[in-house]
């Protein structure tokens, strides 16, 4: 049976006013603005990132995606770019959430875990015990020798997620090769707060105004 619930979503790797716009209009929740990363598809400047925070109305939210892994480095980026919701897309010393908490009170944490087996579900739940305000499961590999941090366009193991959302106090988006195609299934399995999408709603790099609507309907299906 469908829930009565509705699923948030993020629209990622916003790369112009006029993409936030358009991801806006179509009913997106939250924007995603990719920073300096190692690999990826999506990343913009920070100069860009701050002026599509500052023309994004309320009650869209800005998610600052980080590859800084130490707190100072990561509320520099914060404050260049202003967003309300920081996402770190690595692994960070436990003790980081306390540390931007007590530097910006005001900004969401979101900590991205990069599902690929059982083992997760334990770094997922100690993420939450030491302060994140949601989760994103993704699917990177933070093991390679050039980090994959995010960006993939592949779906994981969604077992693992919907055991992490089952064990999370705290809301759980769902990311990694979502599409018009499989994100009924994907909300059927997993059962997310929220579901985080790039490259499933473009083309050539591109938002596709044809995929981001397909990808909405689909939601109401
Ligand atoms: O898109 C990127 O370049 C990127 C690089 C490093 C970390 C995260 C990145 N994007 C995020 O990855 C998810 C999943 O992307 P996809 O839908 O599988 O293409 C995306 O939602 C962004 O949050």
């Amino acid at each position: 049976m469908q829930s009565p619930f509705r699923t948030r979503v993020k629209i990622c790797c916003i790369s112009s006013l006029a993409e936030a716009q358009s991801a806006i209009r179509f009913g997106a929740d939250a924007l995603g603005l990719v920073g300096r990363m190692p690999s990826g598809p999506g990343v913009v400047s920070d100069e860009l990132a701050a002026q599509i925070v500052c023309a994004t109305p309320p009650p869209v939210a800005t998610f600052m995606l980080t590859s800084e892994t130490n707190s100072a480095d990561i509320i520099a980026h914060q404050q260049r770019v202003g967003a309300s919701t920081i996402q770190l897309v690595d692994a960070v010393p436990t003790d980081t959430y306390a540390q931007l908490h007590a530097a910006l009170p005001a900004i969401k944490l979101v900590q991205v875990i990069h599902v690929i087996d059982e083992r997760n579900i334990d770094e997922a739940l100690l993420a939450v015990q030491n302060g994140v305000d949601a989760l994103l499961l993704d699917s990177g590999n933070p093991n390679l020798a050039v980090k994959e941090l995010g960006g993939t366009g592949r779906v994981h193991n969604w077992t693992v997620s919907r055991q992490i959302v089952e064990q999370s106090p705290v809301p759980v988006f769902l990311a990694g090769g979502l599409n018009s195609a499989n994100v009924r299934e994907a909300i059927d399995a997993v059962r997310p707060f929220g579901l985080d999408i790039c490259s499933g709603v473009r083309t050539n790099g591109h938002l596709d105004a044809q995929k981001l609507q397909a990808f909405m309907n689909a939601l109401k299906s």
